[in-house]
């Protein structure tokens, strides 16, 4: 089982990267997980690697990108991004992602906000069609420390379960982003595709959120390596 998830995971990473990535792109979007480890090493291989500068999602990202002789840039010099390759948690019907499992959904927005295309790399379980149906934990939430109290009534009120992300047991105490901020996953159970960008908006609006880990209308394409061997290519 788990050797079929890797097996997929790098399929689909190496067949978004084969069909997307053109000799005329020049700035990349590297985003974060164990899906887009298999990116960044496809990247690497690229004949035009050298003519390409990668930005990174988070400390992760940044690793891969220096792991795999890739230059790296950040947002602040290349606001304009050619094509960004991430994972995802789950996706819907249509193409709307849970992110953040990994606590990297701010800069993962941040770079897809700033890129022509996102192009989502996953392996089968991801794609379920409803987000919330299979990944269970909870819509991660990126707050600012000092209104995680505040933010967790908010998210009750609006129908949520909170839960202060633990950083348990590497660390004691909440998890801490790359940006120095806590996470609140917060489960609303299964959300219906027409419904996410509302749901996000609500949360967005909260004072003390940072970011969503619903990611809405910014994914074009998704790659999906199954069990079997085959991809399955979806498009918005
Ligand atoms: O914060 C983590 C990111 O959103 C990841 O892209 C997401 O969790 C998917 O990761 P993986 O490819 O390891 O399932």
């Amino acid at each position: 089982m788990a050797d079929l998830v890797e097996k997929s995971k790098k399929l689909s990473a190496y067949a978004a990267v084969d069909d997307n990535l053109l000799s005329s792109h020049r700035v990349i979007g590297i985003g974060s997980g164990s899906t887009v480890v298999y990116v960044a090493e496809r990247v690497g291989q690229a004949s035009n690697k050298n003519d390409l500068v990668c930005i990174p999602t988070g400390f992760q990202s940044r690793q891969l990108i220096i792991d795999n002789g890739l230059r790296l840039g950040s947002t602040e010099e290349y606001p304009e991004i050619d094509i960004a390759f991430d994972g995802a948690d789950e996706i819907d019907t249509n193409l709307g992602l849970i992110k953040g499992g990994g606590a990297c959904l701010f800069q993962e927005k941040l770079v897809a906000a700033c890129s022509k295309q996102l192009v989502v790399v996953a392996d089968y379980r991801k794609d379920t069609g409803v987000l919330g149906k299979g990944w269970r934990k909870g819509v991660p939430i990126e707050v600012v420390p000092a209104a995680y109290t505040k933010v967790s009534l908010d998210l009750a009120k609006l129908g949520g379960n909170p839960v202060v992300r633990s950083g348990l047991p590497a660390k004691a105490g909440p998890v801490v982003t790359d940006n120095g901020n806590f996470i609140i996953d917060c489960d609303f159970g299964e959300i219906p595709p027409a419904r996410v960008a509302e749901l996000n908006a609500k949360i967005k609006a909260l004072v003390g959120v940072v970011e969503t880990g619903l990611f809405v209308g910014l994914a074009s394409k998704a790659y999906i390596g199954n069990a079997d061997g085959t991809i399955t290519k979806k498009t918005v």
